[in-house]
């Protein structure tokens, strides 16, 4: 087994214990972050708060809660700086070259062929010379494995020192990897771990000799260069995981770019992120030279199989009253319904709960426990419907939804339509090619503003439809 010397929760269930304790984000190693600003009330149904979870939360929730690896009909797209090295991607682990205790911990895990961001990424990671490497592709898709058993197959054992190193932008996030790598490596027992977070001290003048470090970009820095436990000009493996969500902690990059200072020119350099918006290739480019870039595609047919409607309700009472006709009218397996703020959410429960309807409620308010039991609840059936905000807009696998309610059409802080939250709020229907329906409740307004924008960028249209008419919504059950 390989040893874990943090003195921390291996285990996940102790991890998810500690997470009650704790508000997250709660590295604190890193500075306070101001709250963002709130854009001003227009007096709509939207004006309320709005029920925003912090990115490294969601993250976390997504890694706990997540049943299986997620399915992507998106191509990888190779960018490559040297046309001329070798790249081929592997359909079996077993291609790898990996020692027999590595591999046998892979299978162990259940996994028996590489998805397909590691049949790309995990050549490229392993390759000698070693490749430095900016890679990018949805959570869930299997980077954290391929990074992970890249990390476990640089180890050199007979070097009792740290050599490779993983900055992770929160504690939670940090043990999340190392209970990976503790599972990955459970045949590994020469290899050792230590976790660089909050609550690990050592005594002065230390010397560390596990061959791993996780941790949190500040404690790493202070072990690092203030404490000197160990040389950061030793390392021969630097993976930045999470970047999107390291970028949003403020001062992590800044501490980030201070610890890649101090590493060696032929460090490998290993940058993974689930999504790539200018700010994040910033900070990539500026932590990895001469990258390898592999990015999953865009998917752009998820609205395909998805029947979109719009219904114009003025009021939420009146909103209420489409739901209640969906519901009578239609054969449901599953819906969730998206609320823009937790007041709304918690109204639309109370009424639907008095109506006799068995409704799961799920904000940003409760304990990551909470929400993770609520949706395990949902996931095996106990509710039919599922009333959230966008909490759960993204990431979350739930096959059998059939319908996606927007109660409140998603807009960003500019009060535009958020196309990409919309995206991912009705790719949660219509999955796995199965057809999905996605109602949207709008008022006139919105429907000539948001809905028309959202329509517009997807250059799909979206049909009108009466709930009061019993036969219209007879014909969705075709
Ligand atoms: N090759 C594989 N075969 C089967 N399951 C796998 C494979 N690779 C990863 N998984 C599983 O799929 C899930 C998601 O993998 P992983 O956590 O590596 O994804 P990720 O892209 O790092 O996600 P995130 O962005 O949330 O960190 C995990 O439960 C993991 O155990």
């Amino acid at each position: 087994m390989l040893k874990s010397w943090a003195g921390k929760a291996t285990e996940q269930d102790v991890l998810v214990k500690k997470l009650e304790e704790v508000s997250l984000p709660t590295d604190d190693d890193a500075p306070k972050k101001a709250p963002e600003p709130k854009p001003p009330s227009t007096g709509s149904s939207v004006s309320q708060e709005e029920d925003q979870v912090p990115k490294a939360e969601a993250s976390l929730m997504q890694k706990i809660a997540r049943s299986k690896l997620v399915t992507s009909k998106a191509e990888i797209e190779v960018q490559r700086q040297d046309p001329f090295s070798p790249l081929h991607s592997i359909k079996s682990f077993d291609d790898l070259n990996l020692t027999p205790k590595l591999l046998r911990g892979v299978y162990e895990m259940g996994f028996n062929a590489p998805s397909k961001i590691q049949e790309t990424a995990l050549p490229i990671l392993l390759a000698t010379p070693p490749q430095n490497l900016i890679a990018q592709s949805q959570s869930g898709t299997g980077k954290t494995a391929a990074f992970v058993l890249a990390m476990l197959s640089r180890v050199n054992p007979d070097n009792n020192f740290p050599q490779v190193l993983c900055l992770s932008p929160t504690y939670e996030l940090a043990i999340q990897t190392g209970e990976v790598a503790a599972k990955m490596g459970q045949f590994c027992d020469e290899i050792k771990l230590r976790y660089a977070v909050r609550g690990e001290e050592l005594p002065r003048g230390h010397k560390l000799t596990e061959h791993i470090i996780i941790g949190t970009p500040g404690k790493v820095l202070d072990w690092a260069t203030k404490y000197r436990f160990f040389d950061l000009s030793k390392i021969t493996v630097f993976v930045l995981d999470e970047a999107d969500v390291m970028i949003a902690t403020q001062g992590h990059q800044d501490q980030s770019f201070r610890i890649r200072k101090h590493l060696k020119e032929n460090c490998q350099i290993m940058f993974f992120s689930a999504t790539y918006d200018d700010e994040v290739m910033q900070f990539a480019k500026g932590i990895v030279p001469n990258p390898v870039l592999i990015r999953l595609k865009r998917e752009e047919e998820s609205l395909d199989n998805i029947q979109q409607y719009y219904v114009i309700c003025d009021s939420k009472e009146e909103k209420y009253q489409s739901i209640a006709n969906i519901y009578g009218g239609i054969t449901i397996g599953q819906a969730i319904i998206f609320c823009h703020t937790r007041k709304t959410a918690s109204w639309l429960t109370d009424s639907m709960t008095k109506d006799g309807h068995a409704v799961a409620l799920l904000t940003g308010e409760l304990s990551v426990e909470d929400r993770i039991n609520i949706l395990d609840r949902f996931r095996v059936g106990k509710e039919k419907v599922l009333i959230t905000t966008n909490v759960l807009s993204r990431g979350i696998d739930v096959e059998q939804v059939t319908i996606v309610v927007n109660f409140d059409l998603p807009i960003d802080q500019n009060r535009q339509a958020d196309c990409e939250t919309y995206l991912h709020r009705i790719g949660r229907t219509g999955r796995f090619g199965k057809s999905g329906i996605a109602v949207n409740l709008c008022s006139h307004a919105e429907m000539q503003t948001t809905l028309k924008q959202i329509q517009d960028h997807f250059g799909k249209k979206i049909l009108p439809l009466n709930t009061d008419d019993s036969d219209e919504l007879e014909r969705l059950n075709d």
